[in-house]
């Protein structure tokens, strides 16, 4: 087995360092591996290189044109292991596509990251509808669940699993982080706090954007309802530093 990574050009795995762009360790240096893969299909998804191939079937999006290049690469999980830590950046963040598709590489590769520095930050960001398993969970220091509402044109079935939202909002390493595009997008998050009990100093609403402009004009009244609900804000911060682009 090993790991299925993503890539900035063919050929080229999708390891980079930069700043922690989202959500509770904003403004962090972070090194990133980007996984190939997800088991959802977002309308909005901004890195839809990573599972939008060729002959994939998702029956619920059928809106959608399939891209003929793989964008993907195999390795080896001590090699990227070796050339994560090379960084010497004390974070790492896990991403995709869903990593946690790939959780038993994907432990391994970790193993050798924390053999390699100890007190090494490890984070995945994870659309939160797949278990960790617990191998790979004892290694994680934080999550960053991202659960799809329906504007992301995802059934609820598969987006969203009451069991593993429940087990998120239980688990204290856990932070949600809500992609909002519409002010209607909102009630859907009240329902899942109010039924999950999600904490809301691990709540984040994050403006759905791939631009400045637009991340500005949704951040405006969105942080009026953070402020009325209590919840935090998230801005995307390599956006305005970086663009849309791979490997930043
Ligand atoms: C590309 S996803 C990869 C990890 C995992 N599949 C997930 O969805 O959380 C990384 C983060 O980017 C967010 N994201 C993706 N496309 C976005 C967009 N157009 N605007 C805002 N956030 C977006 C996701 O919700 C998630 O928090
Ligand atoms: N700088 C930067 N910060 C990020 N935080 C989460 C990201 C992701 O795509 O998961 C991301 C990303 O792609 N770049
Ligand atoms: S779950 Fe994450 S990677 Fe998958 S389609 Fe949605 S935003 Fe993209
Ligand atoms: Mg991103």
């Amino acid at each position: 087995m090993a790991l299925v990574l993503a890539t900035t050009t063919p050929g080229e795995a999708e390891l980079f360092a930069s700043l922690q762009g989202e959500g509770a360790s904003l403004g962090r240096p972070s090194v990133f591996v980007r996984l190939s893969r997800c088991n959802l299909a977002c309308r909005w998804c901004d890195t839809a290189y990573t599972w939008r191939f060729s002959g994939d079937n998702r029956p619920h999006r059928d809106d959608i044109a399939f891209e003929r290049t793989a964008n993907q690469i195999t390795a080896d999980e001590g090699d990227i292991a070796t050339r994560i830590l090379a960084f010497g950046v004390p974070r790492l963040v896990v991403t995709g596509g869903e990593p946690l598709l790939q959780a038993p590489a994907l432990a391994r590769m970790i193993a050798a990251v924390r053999a390699g520095n100890e007190a090494m930050h490890i984070e995945i960001e994870t659309n939160g509808s797949v278990a960790p398993t617990p191998a790979l969970d004892a290694l994680i220091d934080q999550y960053n669940v991202s659960p799809k509402l329906a504007h992301s044109g995802n059934p609820a079935d598969l987006a969203l699993i009451p069991e593993r939202l429940a087990a998120w909002a239980a688990d204290p390493r856990a932070y949600f982080k809500f992609v909002i595009a519409t002010p209607d997008d909102l009630t859907q998050v009240r329902e899942l706090v109010a039924t999950y009990g999600i904490v809301p100093e691990r709540l984040f609403v994050m403006p759905e954007g791939t631009d400045s402009a637009t991340l500005r004009e949704r951040s405006r009244w969105l942080a009026q309802a953070a402020i009325d609900a209590g919840w935090r804000v998230t801005d995307r911060l390599h956006i305005h530093l970086y663009g849309d682009t791979r490997g930043t």
